[in-house]
């Protein structure tokens, strides 16, 4: 086990705040097929069975698919839509569109519409405050680049969108929110709870991670799960991989409460 590992096992107060797709589940061609691992989902409900631990999911998914995706109960803590949309044990803070975002989607949403009909296997995702454009299935490897040209370009005219490049996705959202801001968000929550320093286990594949990565502070730990650059201060290989770290991490925490 790393050092920072042991330094989390024995943190007094522990958030660990998790990315779903590519850290937790493995990147599958059907989003709504995205499946949490066996081994994932049963070292979370280790993690979560012990005091002062807390494991909460940040994701680019919109908040109602987040919570069904991750069997989230009532005592879920979850921010979706790359941290535009949060759920505090039940408690909603969901999106709500001004009439100009609401529009400027529309006029985006036409625009997407008419070019991923153009290239096959191509699609749109529907999402609360954005859009998200899929090209793991393209047929036409060759079309993919022009294609999230011609949609960067549309937002782009349009104004207004933040644009992320994500992992055989390109997506558009009317509000400039990180995954940063939301484990800043669930770190102060806590730590006014708690009344107490809480320490970070931000786990993530992805580049809209990053974004969550550069929010830590010293005496947390960031893990990249996968290939890329990150700044992150450790790498696992892949979803089973970090599986095996947070049965690490819940083993470790267990025996760490056990001696107090
Ligand atoms: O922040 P995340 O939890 O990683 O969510 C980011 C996006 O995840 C989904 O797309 C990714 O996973 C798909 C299913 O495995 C895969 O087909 C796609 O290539 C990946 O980019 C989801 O579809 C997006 O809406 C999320 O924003």
């Amino acid at each position: 086990m790393s050092v920072g590992l042991d330094h989390l096992a024995a943190a007094p107060r522990l958030l660990v705040a998790l990315d779903f797709d590519g850290t937790v589940a493995p990147l599958v061609d059907d989003p709504s097929t995205s499946r949490i691992t066996a081994d994932a989902a049963a070292a979370i409900a280790r993690l979560r069975a012990l005091p002062a631990t807390w494991v909460a999911f940040v994701s680019g998914r919109p908040l109602d698919t987040l919570a069904a995706l991750t069997a989230s109960g009532p005592d879920a803590l979850l921010v979706g839509s790359h941290g535009v949309e949060v759920s505090i044990r039940g408690e909603l803070a969901a999106a709500r569109l001004s009439d100009d975002e609401r529009a400027r989607m529309t006029r985006l949403e036409v625009e997407l519409e008419q070019l991923v009909a153009a290239v096959p296997g191509a699609w749109l995702e529907y999402k609360p405050v954005g859009y998200g454009v899929p090209t793991r299935l393209v047929e036409q490897a060759e079309l993919v680049a022009p294609l999230q040209q011609a949609a960067r370009d549309a937002a782009d005219a349009i104004g207004g969108f933040t644009t992320r490049l994500g992992k055989d996705i390109i997506e558009f959202s009317v509000r400039d929110v990180t995954k940063g801001d939301g484990v800043r968000m669930l770190r102060e929550l806590l730590v006014a709870e708690e009344g107490g320093p809480v320490a970070v286990l931000y786990a993530g594949d992805d580049v809209t991670d990053e974004d969550a990565f550069a929010v830590l502070e010293p005496g947390d730990l960031g893990v990249k799960v996968g290939e890329g650059d990150t700044a992150a201060a450790e790498r696992v290989a892949d979803v089973d991989a970090f599986a095996g770290l947070l049965e690490a991490l819940a083993a470790a925490r267990e025996a760490s409460a056990a001696s107090h």
